[in-house]
């Protein structure tokens, strides 16, 4: 439903028109000055913002201005005082949709609102555009030369010229959506729509609701017909993010759009007849989840056509380089900084982690570091604490030893007694239980200083 906000000081002028506009079907919030207008902007996305010019705690021309910078989406309309059309002029100027006479234009009211909202919903088509255009993938954007990534690249480009449904399986963040997008760009389909979904995201019925659409009166709310993801998505590709988590009643539902191409919207009697390619994705084990009985295994059958395992990071580390420096420079060009390298000891650290995030992860952290660096080098410094405790056991240059053998451990305990002790090796040796000549001893052996 879309969402009015309505500002004016004058209670009655502010009945009246929310009286009229949520006959219309939409959903009316009032404010009487700037200030709370403000909050109710922060809360929920307003489509269209009705106000008033002279309020209490400021212009409504001035807020416009406001608005269009911080919610370019969001329409406004002002409502000038008779005879004052230099305010409505500057508010076009600010941004604003049009602006029309209080008291002598109620008639143009409703039209006007309808007319905003429709710009609303083709603002925020085109910003999704642009964010697909932004985003675009394809095999080319997918960094990696580790015989894994690259055999799972090789495989995906030759499912992607056929119309196959494919089933992409991996850990989080190891790159399923983006794999999902690059197949759908190398495809016939490529000119079509890409609509992804995380089947996680959403209950039951939203879900449902959000793949198959609603037909009007299906729900109290539903005032027009809705379309679906697959209908959006006709012709085009429906990338159904994290399947193993739909509910086992909407797997029938989508066994059916598989194989027939047909589905009911929620609330309609006929069915909708849609072509659609679809690329699976999960995290999970569908087998075990087939076992416990959480997946249909009709369905499995039915997606896991062409599988493509996606290995984790830490599966790949002669790929962390190349991942890191493509990062660095993304984050560079987006934050303004003149961050060149990355140093060895950093890169280190890099290699021995464990990534469970993956390539999220790697991303969030090298962003996280460009934030933090002063220097022109990514340095330790910049990482997160717990992963700079790991360069306390980086390999020295002298004496190599892994981060998790008895030597490194020894070494990380003997540094954080001398820390605790400030230095005092005697006392240091009587904590360690052992003799004082020993300590020395290690202390050399791995260049503690
Ligand atoms: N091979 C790659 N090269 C460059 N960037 C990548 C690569 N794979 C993934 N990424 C980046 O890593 C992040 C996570 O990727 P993506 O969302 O595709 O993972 P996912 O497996 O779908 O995760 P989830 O299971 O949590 O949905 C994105 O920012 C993506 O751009």
């Amino acid at each position: 439903m879309n969402k009015i906000l309505i500002i004016d000081d004058e209670e009655k002028i502010r009945a009246l028109l929310s009286r009229i506009i949520s006959l219309e079907g939409f959903e009316v919030f009032q404010s009487s000055d700037l200030k709370n207008a403000k909050k109710r902007l922060e809360a929920s996305e307003i489509d269209v913002v009705i106000s008033d010019v002279k309020l209490p705690d400021g212009s409504g021309v001035e807020f416009s201005k406001i608005i269009k910078e911080k919610y370019p989406s969001t329409e406004v309309i002002l409502l000038t005082a008779y005879g004052n059309i230099p305010d409505g002029v500057q508010a076009i100027k600010n941004g604003a949709f049009d602006y029309i006479t209080k008291g002598d234009d109620n008639n143009k009211i409703i039209p006007l609102v309808y007319k905003a909202v429709e710009k609303v919903t083709l603002n925020r088509r085109l910003l999704q555009l642009e964010k697909q255009l932004d985003d675009k993938q394809s095999f080319d954007n997918i960094i990696g030369k580790s015989k894994l990534i690259e055999s799972a690249v090789n495989s995906a480009k030759r499912v992607a010229v056929t119309d196959a449904t494919v089933l992409l399986t991996g850990e989080t963040g190891t790159g399923k959506e983006v794999f999902a997008q690059a197949i759908h760009n190398a495809s016939n389909r490529s000119k079509q729509n890409f609509v992804a979904v995380n089947c996680s995201a959403f209950s039951k019925e939203l879900l449902e609701n959000e793949l198959f659409g609603h037909k009007a009166g299906a729900f109290t709310g539903a005032m027009k017909d809705s379309k679906g993801i697959f209908e959006e998505a006709n012709n085009g590709t429906v990338f159904l993010d994290e399947i193993g988590e739909m509910p086992l009643d909407l797997q029938a539902k989508l066994l059916r759009v598989l194989e027939s191409g047909e589905f009911l919207k929620v609330g309609d009697s006929k069915h909708t007849k849609v072509n659609v390619r679809i690329i699976a994705a999960t995290n999970r084990d569908l087998q075990q989840e087939i076992d416990n009985g959480n997946f249909r295994e009709d369905l499995y059958y039915r997606i896991n056509i062409f599988n493509i395992v996606l290995p984790p990071l830490r599966e790949r580390t002669s790929d962390i380089e190349n991942l890191a420096y493509s990062f660095l420079k993304k984050y560079t060009s987006k934050i303004g900084k003149k961050i060149s390298s990355i140093s060895s000891d950093y890169l280190n650290i890099l290699k021995q982690h464990s990534w469970k995030g993956n390539i999220r992860e790697l991303r969030n952290i090298i962003e996280r570091s460009v934030i933090l660096e002063d220097s022109l080098e990514l340095t330790v410094n910049s990482l997160p604490f717990d992963l700079q405790q790991i360069s306390i056991a980086k390999p020295s240059s002298d004496k190599t030893f892994s981060a998790f053998s008895m030597a490194s451990a020894e070494k990380i305990h003997i540094q954080k007694i001398l820390n605790y002790t400030k230095g005092n090796k005697a006392e240091a040796a009587r904590l360690l239980e052992i003799g004082i000549a020993t300590l020395y001893r290690k202390i050399e052996e791995y260049k503690i200083s």
